[in-house]
């Protein structure tokens, strides 16, 4: 596999592959500045004359212009080629690439380096020896779900980005607990330590995260008067359909940018 940009994200996925036990010298990194990476990877400066029968890009939606020429030639028929890029249609990398033989969008988040991220996969016409291919490939870095590139937008802003908002949920909750007199630093250990906790917990529950939270509030209790405060007018429920609606409408803001591009 042929990994074009080798970031935050392309890099941890390649962690989350080396992780599940894949060998390094299955996996050429292309990119021009990063300092190192795994062993057994092959890090190369400009793209080899080959062709690869994966190609995963990895680099910012706003650099593809420039990096197609110098892309396309590892391209071939055999070529399933992986596009990480927010807000880059399916269409758009058909016409920037048309010698691929498939092209399935990709949206995990920083998870994937440790086996835990969502990845949200949308393609046209793939065959389904191509969508075996491609979910055995993602097995490794969490839970692979195909959906409709309609829907594409709005998974970016859960699945893609949503461990951003999860972490000023913790923030919040840590710097809070500062202002009414916790330490900072046991503060946020406190924090992270909840949230993980209770992320493992809904994951390997039975219930449903509002029952478990029914749970936790005993009858006249502590928590009941913490949800009360949280819930009152839905306000944390607005809050967050406005933060995924405004990242959602960012990224179709980005596909029609690079849809005029084409
Ligand atoms: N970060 C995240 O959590 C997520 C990101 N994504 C998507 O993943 C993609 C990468 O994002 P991210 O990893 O954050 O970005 P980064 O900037 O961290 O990584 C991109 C890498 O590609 C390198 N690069 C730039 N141009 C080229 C080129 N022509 N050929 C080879 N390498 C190149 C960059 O080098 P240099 O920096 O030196 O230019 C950099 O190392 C984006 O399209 C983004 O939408 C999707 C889901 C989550
Ligand atoms: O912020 C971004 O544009 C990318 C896509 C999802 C996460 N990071």
């Amino acid at each position: 596999m042929l990994l074009v940009g080798c970031g935050n994200m392309g890099g941890a996925m390649l962690a989350g592959w080396l992780r599940g036990g894949m060998a390094g010298e299955n996996f050429t990194v292309v990119d021009p500045y990063v300092d190192a990476v795994p062993d057994g990877v092959r890090l190369l400066r400009t793209v080899p004359d080959e062709t690869f029968d994966v190609v995963l890009l990895a680099i910012k939606p706003q650099g593809l212009i420039d990096a197609v020429p110098t892309i396309e030639p590892v391209m071939g028929p055999q070529t399933v080629l992986l596009s990480l890029l927010a807000g880059v249609e399916l269409a758009t990398l058909a016409a920037r690439f048309p010698r691929a033989g498939a092209v399935v969008r990709v949206m995990p988040n920083l998870s994937a380096a440790l086996g835990k991220s969502p990845v949200a996969l949308a393609g046209d016409g793939v065959s389904a020896e191509r969508v075996a291919m491609v979910d055995a490939l993602m097995m490794p870095l969490g839970q692979g779900e195909w959906i409709g590139e309609d829907r594409f937008d709005l998974v970016t802003a859960l699945a893609g980005s949503g461990p951003a908002f999860v972490y000023r949920f913790i923030d919040a909750l840590g710097a809070a607990a500062t202002d009414l007199g916790l330490p900072e630093d046991q503060a946020r250990r406190l924090a992270i330590a909840t949230v993980d906790g209770a992320t493992a917990l809904a994951l390997a529950s039975e219930h449903a995260p509002a029952e478990l939270a029914r749970r936790v509030a005993s009858p006249g209790g502590v928590t009941e008067a913490g949800l009360r405060t949280l819930d009152a007018d839905d306000r944390l429920l607005k809050l967050v359909t406005d933060t995924l609606r405004d990242a959602a409408e960012r990224s179709a803001e980005m596909s029609a940018e690079a849809r005029k591009k084409d």
